[in-house]
């Protein structure tokens, strides 16, 4: 039997649509194999009554194909379905450094991938490998059709997760298909300095370049609330907000004595709506992480 942790992950980054990811410290999948004829797979934990247990339906039954590896596969759900933290793609990573290590596969992070990146096209349509890279390789991915660069990164982060539901398959479909030339050399000038700030782990750089013209503006007509909350968490001390994901979750980069009121006050901001919500105060963190029992 072996055990992998992989974490939540934030794509998109405002700026850095289908390209820009990051690890979060929490919350995280467990995922426990053991070799088996043929797969099978149990989800247990948050929203597992919303997961298919069908191999055929479920991201982890993807990467199972994908490696040719038939396991029992055990899924401990901490990261909720249509979140916005990257949850099909946790399950995804998670398996993908399980199998191939189960079955002594000997691929490395980078190479697994577009292994996990199946999962993603399974449920979302396309293989978008924005959240299955950094949950595999933690930190800051940047992931183009030439490969994944990565680098680690230490920004403190509040993830805010609303109790509604948005489908990627739904988001996506909300993407313009062309874009402003003014708009786009913002959105380049908004990623470039991000990934500075990345590089320096400095908040207010990387806040800065999470402003987005293109794809952010369309998806936030979708989650109930979020001008409310973008400004309360901006009061608070935000260095820059922006939509998780595909959504319902939002993303706020932040300095460290300055999370605690900005979960309060995205909490506050859902509450005066009649949406409740809960907030993670974590940080850009580790990726997939294997234990052998
Ligand atoms: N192992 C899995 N974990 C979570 N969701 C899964 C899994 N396998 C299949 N699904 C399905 O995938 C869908 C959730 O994926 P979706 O990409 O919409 O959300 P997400 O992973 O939370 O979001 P995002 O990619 O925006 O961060 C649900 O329909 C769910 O039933
Ligand atoms: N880049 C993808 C990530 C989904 O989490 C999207 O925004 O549709």
């Amino acid at each position: 039997m072996l055990t992998v942790r992989a974490p939540a992950t934030s794509a998109n980054l405002g700026s850095g649509f289908d390209v820009f990811g990051v690890a979060l410290g929490t919350p995280a999948d467990v995922v426990r194999v053991e070799r088996a004829p043929e797969t099978r797979i149990t989800v247990t934990g948050a929203g597992s009554q919303y997961i298919p247990e069908d191999p055929a339906q479920n991201t982890v039954g993807a990467v199972a194909d994908a490696l040719d590896a038939p396991a029992h596969i055990k899924i401990d759900k901490g990261i909720r379905p249509s979140s916005g933290l990257g949850s099909s793609a946790a399950s995804a990573a998670a398996a993908a450094v399980a199998l191939n290590a189960l079955y002594d596969r000997g691929l490395s992070g980078k190479e697994l991938v577009p292994v996990a990146a199946e999962g993603e096209a399974l449920v979302s349509g396309e293989a978008h490998a924005d959240n299955v890279a950094p949950s595999l390789l933690g930190g800051f991915t940047v992931v183009t059709d030439d490969g994944v660069t990565q680098l680690d990164a230490s920004i403190p982060v509040v993830a805010c997760l609303p109790e509604m539901s948005v489908s990627t398959r739904d988001a996506r479909e909300v993407v313009p298909d062309s874009a402003a030339l003014e708009d786009v050399v913002d959105t380049v000038g908004n990623a470039a300095t991000l990934t500075v700030g990345m590089t320096r782990d400095d908040p207010d750089l990387v806040g800065r370049g999470m402003e987005d013209a293109i794809v952010t503006p369309e998806r936030t007509a979708l989650i109930d609330g979020y001008d409310r909350v973008r400004d309360a968490a901006l009061e608070a001390g935000a260095t820059g907000v922006t939509v998780s994901g595909a959504g319902p979750g939002i993303l706020a980069a932040c300095h460290r004595p300055d999370q605690g009121a900005i979960a309060g006050a995205m909490i506050d901001a859902f509450d005066a709506l009649g949406i409740e919500s809960r907030a993670y105060q974590t940080r850009i963190g580790e990726g997939a992480t294997l234990y052998r029992d």
